[in-house]
């Protein structure tokens, strides 16, 4: 090929490049929170795209912070120990022996899975649990089901947030990837965390520009399970009014991006897990191609 043909096929690729200037701009030096849902880490193609993803934002001068779950992945490790899932309130009845599986695979697993594959680009991420430097610290939940207050064993509701781990790794030009597990403000132990809800809270804390949630439906369904039309925009308010009419994992979701929206974070997005590149398409499509919640007062 002569070279005028090789600058000439080059040339879309350089106005793919420009058509993210935008963006790119807009987000330089912020950071993002990105939750992977263990529903979207279907398979290695798929995780593999998210890390190069992640590792394109930093290279680009963002800020990205990993927040992962691993829900299908804890239901399997617990079936193999013979403990049985249940599920209250859209959280995990999590017993002191169930306590250390969620640990074992959080930590042990999933997050050191999403380390080394991003690691594969470079020295970049570094894994740590809401245990490590107080980062994440939660007393006993006790929801309240049907006018009742239900035990549902050690599952944490997050009291405090300390952002300086995170912030020095940052800092340093590192990911942080961090599993949803606390340090108990009440006993020596720790508590097992919703991984929407610790990505929301940390989001918050840190002042994050954007949480991305990554899961395994195309959006937020405006009827579901009858339709699969997805609200693509909706004000804080508007969310608020909605969140008594949804059910299971959506609540967390839905909550998070309400907490983390009233608390400083400009957009909270939920967005297709399954997609490949499902990040990056965020960065070329203005309106982004999931659920975009926003504070009040923008375009309500
Ligand atoms: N209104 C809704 N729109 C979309 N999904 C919904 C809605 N209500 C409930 N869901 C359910 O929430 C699930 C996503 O939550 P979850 O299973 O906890 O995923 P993740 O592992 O990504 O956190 C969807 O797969 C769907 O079954
Ligand atoms: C208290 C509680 O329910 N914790 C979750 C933590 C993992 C998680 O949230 O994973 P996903 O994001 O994949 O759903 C659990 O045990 O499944």
């Amino acid at each position: 090929m002569s070279n005028t043909a090789r600058k000439h096929t080059a040339l879309p690729k350089a106005q793919i490049l420009i058509e993210a200037l935008p963006w790119l701009t807009r987000h330089h030096g912020k950071t993002v929170v990105i939750k992977f849902g263990g529903n979207a880490m279907i398979d290695d193609d798929l995780k593999a795209a998210f890390a190069q993803d992640v590792v394109f934002l930093r290279h680009a001068g963002l800020k990205p912070v990993v927040v992962h779950g691993g829900g299908p992945q804890i239901s399997a490790a617990l079936d193999r120990h013979g403990i049985v899932s249940e599920f209250k309130a859209g959280l995990r009845v999590t017993t002191e022996d169930a306590m250390d599986v969620v640990r074992m695979v959080l930590a042990g697993q999933v997050q050191r899975e999403l380390v080394g594959l991003l690691n594969q680009h470079g020295p970049f991420a570094v894994g740590m649990t809401g245990e490590d430097a107080h980062t994440i610290t939660a007393t006993k939940h006790q929801p309240v089901i049907g006018g009742e207050t239900v035990d549902i064993g050690r599952v944490g509701e997050i009291t405090a947030i300390d952002t300086g781990a995170i912030e020095a790794l940052l800092e340093d030009g590192r990911i942080p990837v961090i599993s949803s597990i606390a340090r108990s403000q009440d006993d020596g132990h720790v508590y097992n965390v919703n991984a929407d809800t610790a990505a929301a809270a940390l989001a918050a804390a840190l002042g994050a520009e954007t949480l991305m949630v990554l899961t395994d439906v195309e959006g937020l369904y405006e009827d579901w399970p009858n339709s699969d039309e997805v609200i693509s925009r909706l004000t804080a308010s508007q969310l608020e009014k909605l969140l008594p009419e949804l059910s299971s994992g959506m609540v967390p979701k839905m909550e998070g991006c309400l907490h983390a929206v009233r608390n400083g974070v400009t957009t909270a997005r939920v967005i297709d897990g399954r997609v490949q590149h499902s990040i990056l398409l965020e960065i070329f499509t203005d309106e982004g191609i999931g659920t975009m919640v926003v504070p009040d007062g923008q375009g309500d």
